[in-house]
């Protein structure tokens, strides 16, 4: 028998008197834990029934039932714990662990056997740890160190020592496939095996292969700010996602519970792509929100919003410099001189704008102006201004009430002297002296009810004063044709895109929004997406949170950007711990996909390419669209029929429908628009930007021509398009191909032609 047989058969021990001791577990938690809260449950509903008359109006008797209720809930809630924890246990019989180390701590002679799974598994009776969860501290040991020499931090400090071995296991269905040795790093074997399979419509999680750079940002607990730019597939949304579940199983102590947690989705789309990843690690889901969402909550009452596809359509469709006013404007609403601009506005407003006025009360002046202004203006407590306002407001009625008493006395003795009221002196008086209230009143909000949306539309609707506050700072070469055309917009009740974030700057800035203050994590995925003045609003609307942001400078849709951008979102998060990494390889497709879209992208990034070979990507001129139809329409039969994932993307929606409507003879073809929340089976025809963040076993560029992809923008949608593909990337284009194709014989791909 081999050294690998002996091992394997020794493994294949351990591994049965793993899977012994969780049916002991389910056999303990089912007998008597469940038994026990399963009775617990039903006496405390009885007593309850038996004990009080839940129907009786007697206010004691409700606090009576109340208290009930909470134990019951208490007790279901437990109880549901339980099933739950014996539903994980059912699944960790086919697969208990996938690693293992071997550590011995200094001072300590025992080498010790360290195997690592989904989730801890203790005997019962000894309390030995037999699986520790992959998220416990000692399992960095398996995803971490470059030498035998290692550490982890415990709640004792770091403990120090030296790592003998580490394993990686392959069990499927309670049975020890293979297993692999390695000393230091785990192996690249299962990494390779792991990417090679097909992709489905819902993302996977990474537990068993986690790589060290990735691991490092998982685990990473003391960042107020933890910023990671990563190539496309280098692992960052799953690095996130893996990073909560790390994050929600260390808060048990300090209870940062999913409600605290928040991402930032780019669309829907991608929302439920990710959806079932922390329920695999097992933890309950985070709540996803996508910009659209928020500016929805919050503005959808005042005014009609044009979503970030819509707008994406807008920018994208025709020729960049039909565009180009409209790119200036998105460009200048987002940046950091008009967050200069906003604050001024806000400054101007309150010192320039608010109409204040003496309040008096018959003919008396209770209230000079220059005062209200003076305490609105010297306002130490940082209140929101509306709030003040409505303060100032509260306490002025508050002066008038006793006078207004008197002033009704007053109105009787005139209605009593008056002709044609003798009957109804008492009402007649009261009706007058509320038209006078009314009156008072209206003259009242006219400085203490204050909007946001006047307020930004006063920005372009008053002459000048843009420019006026824009003393010192660059504005866009089309600024007169940008304010004329939003203040059309806002005049016609519309916002475009870039005007969500500014209204929600300044509605969080005057009213105080604290709908999302109970949040302590906010994860911002595709980060390249957001401008700085978005993440001003970011800021504002999650004060209490310590923020994750993930994105890829190279994969912006509308706008070129570099690396500044973390510096920027770093200056305005403001968070006393910032940290940022870099994720330079990428996992998701073929080392010659990615090298092609290196190509594509022109520049001399640090990739890296993970070693997994395939199809060389091609590139497939044809000489008419007929042609080109027939050829997709075969490619797609064939991807069908093998079990692949298949989409075809396109740069615009208006290009997707036109796709749709030559392929759609092949069976169970779908057309994906904004408005579509789920991915589905069967092949798929959508827009690049609404693939961000997706993957596809073969990919299908629609038509990569030179007119369709020219500009710099265009480059770097290609670059996200192709960088969708796991292992087959097939680029089509009739007429004459775009710049930004790798030449097929400096790059090695292979061309439809030479076939
Ligand atoms: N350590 C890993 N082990 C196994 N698979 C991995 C690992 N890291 C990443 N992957 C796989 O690589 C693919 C890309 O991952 P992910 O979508 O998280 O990358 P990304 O950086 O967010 O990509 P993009 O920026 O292009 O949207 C996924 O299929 C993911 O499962």
């Amino acid at each position: 028998m081999s050294e690998y047989e002996k091992t394997l058969q020794e493994e294949t021990v351990y591994l049965t008197q793993t899977i012994d001791l969780i049916n002991k577990v389910i056999a303990h938690e089912t007998g008597e834990l469940l038994e026990s809260r399963r009775k617990q449950f039903l006496t405390s509903r009885r007593e309850m029934w038996e004990d009080t008359n839940p129907s009786s109006p007697d206010f004691d008797r409700i606090i009576e039932t109340s208290q009930y209720l909470a134990a019951i809930n208490q007790d279901t809630l437990g109880y549901l714990h339980t099933t739950k924890r014996l539903d994980r246990y059912q699944r960790l019989i086919s697969s208990p662990y996938f690693g293992r180390v071997d550590f011995t701590e200094d001072d300590y002679p025992e080498r010790e056997r360290l195997y690592i799974g989904y989730c801890s598994i203790i005997d019962p009776d000894t309390r030995e740890v037999c699986v520790y969860d992959w998220r416990a501290p000692v399992s960095s040991l398996f995803y971490s160190g470059e030498s035998s020499r290692a550490a982890y931090s415990s709640p004792a400090g770091q403990i120090l020592g030296t790592i003998h071995l580490k394993r990686q296991f392959k069990i499927v269905d309670s049975k020890l496939k293979y297993y692999f040795d390695s000393a230091v790093r785990i192996t690249d074997e299962i990494l390779q095996e792991v990417l090679s399979r097909t992709s489905s419509s819902k993302m996977r999680t990474i537990v068993e292969t986690i790589q060290r750079e990735q691991d490092l940002i998982i685990r990473d607990t003391d960042s107020g700010l933890l910023l990671v730019q990563g190539m496309a597939g280098s692992g960052k949304t799953s690095v996130a996602l893996h990073r909560i579940a790390f994050l929600l199983y260390e808060g048990l102590m300090s209870k940062l519970s999913s409600e605290h947690v928040l991402i930032i989705s780019p669309n829907e789309l991608f929302s439920s792509y990710i959806y079932g990843v922390l329920p695999e690690l097992g933890e309950e889901n985070v709540t996803q929100l996508t910009f659209d969402e928020i500016s929805s909550t919050l503005l959808s009452e005042d005014i009609a919003l044009e979503t970030r596809n819509e707008q994406l359509e807008a920018l994208l469709l025709g020729k960049p410099s039909g565009t180009l006013f409209r790119r200036e404007g998105a460009c200048f609403k987002g940046s950091k001189s008009f967050h200069t601009i906003l604050n001024r506005l806000l400054r101007h407003y309150a010192h320039q704008v608010i109409p204040f006025q003496d309040v008096s009360f018959e003919s008396k002046v209770l209230e000079k102006r220059e005062i209200l202004k003076s305490r609105f203006l010297h306002n130490p407590t940082a209140i929101p201004m509306a709030k003040q306002l409505l303060k100032l407001e509260k306490t002025i009625l508050e002066e008038i009430h006793p006078l207004r008493k008197k002033r009704l006395g007053k109105l009787m003795n005139i209605v009593e002297r008056s002709e044609g009221h003798e009957l109804e002196i008492k009402t007649f008086s009261r009706y007058l002296s509320l038209i006078e209230a009314k009156q008072f009143v209206r003259r009242l909000h006219q400085f203490t009810r204050i909007h946001y949306l006047e307020i930004y539309r006063l920005l372009f609707r008053q002459e000048g004063l843009l420019r006026f506050l824009a003393q010192g700072l660059e504005l866009p070469e089309n600024i007169n044709g940008i304010i004329a055309e939003t203040n059309a917009a806002l005049t016609a009740g519309q916002a475009y895109y870039e005007d969500c974030a500014p209204l929600l700057y300044l509605k969080t800035r005057v009213e105080g929004i604290r709908s999302y203050s109970r949040i302590r994590h906010a994860v911002i995925d595709e980060a390249q997406d957001y401008s700085p003045l978005q993440y001003e609003v970011f800021n504002l609307l999650f004060p209490n949170a310590r923020f994750t942001v993930l994105g890829d400078v190279n994969q912006s849709l509308e706008k070129n950007i570099d690396d500044t951008l973390y510096d920027q979102i770093s200056s305005i998060l403001r968070k006393p711990k910032t940290s940022k990494v870099l994720l330079s390889t990428g996992y998701r497709s073929t080392k010659e996909i990615n090298a092609f879209a290196r190509e594509i992208l022109g520049k001399d990034e640090q990739f890296s390419l993970f070693d997994r070979c395939g199809e060389q990507p091609s590139i497939r001129p044809a000489a008419n669209t007929g042609e080109k139809t027939r050829a997709i329409i075969l490619d797609i039969r064939d991807y069908v029929s093998k079990g692949l994932s298949v989409a075809v993307l396109c740069k615009t929606m208006r290009d997707a429908e036109k796709a749709y409507s030559q392929l759609n003879e092949i069976s169970g073809i779908r057309l994906i628009g904004p408005q579509e929340e789920e991915l589905g089976t069967g092949p798929l025809i959508l827009p690049s930007y609404l693939a961000k963040g997706l993957e596809f076993d073969a990919v299908i560029i629609y038509n990569a021509d030179k007119e369709t992809y020219q500009s710099e923008t265009d480059r770097q949608i290609l670059y996200v398009a192709c960088t969708r593909a796991l292992h087959i990337l097939r680029v089509y284009y009739t007429g004459e191909g775009s710049p930004f194709l790798p030449p097929h014989s400096a790059g090695g791909f292979s061309s439809f032609r030479d076939l």
